[in-house]
């Protein structure tokens, strides 16, 4: 199947097959059998259980690394106030800011918008996708090697930040990752939350035939970078998983909650 260039950096620039990516992950495990839906449900689970309690809101919010993705603001839309995207590669601002201006070609979200609304017990999941359009700002160009992220921009800090199988899609080592995760953290204020997700001991992973790389990261690793970069009440819940190897070899999925000092 894949030859064995392994892509990073830039490359998501021009090898990541954006509509691959969203079929594959988003749609019905019906459409792409090689991946199924344990991980999305685990984390849409997670992010509507997070935002429920009350203990994560405020008014700026701030999804890192979005690609070419949106669900991560659909639950939050109910504890924030105004929602920002920021994304490395221009392919997949592209895509959201197809999705905000509902144009005809966007990535259809429903199968991940009828989770949510069902969690929330309603079945308006329009509402949903309406409600977030509204609240979404801004979708900027960011580079977690900066040190401010944003840059060119400048932006007051956020109350909120997610951000999912970003980092290690963007790190190479360790150190770089701590590195990565304290740039992150400068974005947010004193007493906001960051919420972050990602693949568990993962080296790789594939879109389309093209083989990514991945830093491989433990609980350990992710909160040893999190204490160092200040935060605190640090919550890890782990899903386990395992994949087909040829599509990638995660052991499975973290889910971390944590607030700054
Ligand atoms: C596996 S995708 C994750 C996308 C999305 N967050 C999700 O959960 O589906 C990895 C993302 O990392 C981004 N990325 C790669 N290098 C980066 C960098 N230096 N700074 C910020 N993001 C980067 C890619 O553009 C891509 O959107």
């Amino acid at each position: 199947m894949t030859d064995k260039t392994v892509r990073k950096g830039d490359d998501y620039k021009r090898n990541f097959d954006v509509d691959w990516y969203l079929k594959c992950c988003f749609s019905t495990p019906l459409e792409c059998p090689e991946e199924g839906d344990t991980s999305y449900t685990f984390l849409l689970d997670e992010l509507h259980k997070t935002y429920s309690s009350g203990k994560v809101k405020g008014k700026r919010f701030l999804e890192f690394g979005s690609g070419p993705t949106v669900h991560t603001l659909f639950s939050a839309r109910n504890a924030v106030e105004e929602i920002t995207c920021c994304e490395f590669a221009e392919c997949n601002r592209k895509q959201i800011e197809k999705w905000w201006k509902k144009e005809c070609d966007a990535f259809d979200w429903s199968v991940v918008l009828k989770h949510v609304a069902q969690l929330e017990q309603h079945r308006d999941h329009e509402r949903i996708a309406a409600e977030v359009r509204e609240k979404l700002q801004e979708v900027l160009p960011c580079d977690v090697r900066l040190q401010n992220p944003l840059s060119p921009n400048i932006r007051e800090p956020y109350d909120v930040i997610t951000t999912s199988f970003t980092l290690e899609a963007a790190c190479e080592s360790i150190d770089q990752y701590n590195e990565a995760v304290a740039n992150v953290s400068s974005l947010i204020r004193q007493g906001g939350h960051l919420i972050m997700f990602g693949a568990l001991s993962q080296s790789f992973y594939v879109v389309n035939k093209e083989r990514f790389f991945s830093l491989r990261l433990e609980t350990g690793d992710i909160e040893n970078a999190l204490k160092l970069a200040g935060f605190e009440n640090i919550e890890t819940k782990v899903c386990p998983l395992e994949y087909q190897l040829d599509m990638c070899d995660l052991k499975g999925i973290f889910y971390t909650t944590c607030m700054k000092r």
